[in-house]
């Protein structure tokens, strides 16, 4: 049996640890450049910044061995008023990615799970 006190990090592991999140955000960051139902929106965004913070980001939802360093959801949309076929655009980025990195599906659902969590803290705010 697992100590009570171990982090599960089975969802991090799943995903493929540094390098699966890595080539995820990679493939995530492709499927939006080419996505014209959303690609306006990153019109002006460092896309460094974005890779690095959404690897984090990805890193923490999934319980990984990172720090965020970003700023909060709310902060970082609030204002651009982003609404529901936004939000699923991304979703389906996400999972485009993931189909293209190989995750498999159990922990493509899991990740997903804990994203449509974070749909209060980015949609109409
Ligand atoms: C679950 C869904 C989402 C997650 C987890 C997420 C996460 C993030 C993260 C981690 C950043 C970087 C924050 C930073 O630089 O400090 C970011 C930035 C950004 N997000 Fe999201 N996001 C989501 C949905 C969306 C949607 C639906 C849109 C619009 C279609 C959007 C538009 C943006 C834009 C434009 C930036 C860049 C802001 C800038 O350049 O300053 N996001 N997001």
């Amino acid at each position: 049996t697992q100590p009570a006190t171990d982090a599960d990090d089975s969802l991090y592991q799943a995903l493929g640890a540094e390098q699966g999140i890595e080539q995820i955000a990679e493939n995530f960051i492709m499927e939006i450049a080419y996505d014209e139902r959303i690609f306006d929106r990153f019109a002006d965004s460092n896309v460094q910044r974005f890779r690095e913070k959404m690897i984090e980001h990805l890193c923490m939802v999934s319980d990984g061995p990172c720090e965020y360093t970003g700023d909060s959801m709310v902060l970082v949309h609030r204002g651009m008023d982003i609404n529901s076929a936004e939000f699923n655009a991304v979703v389906e980025n996400m999972m485009e990615a993931m189909d293209k990195a190989g995750t498999p599906l159990s922990a493509q659902n899991r990740l997903l799970e804990r994203l449509a969590g974070l749909r209060p803290e980015i949609i109409e705010i």
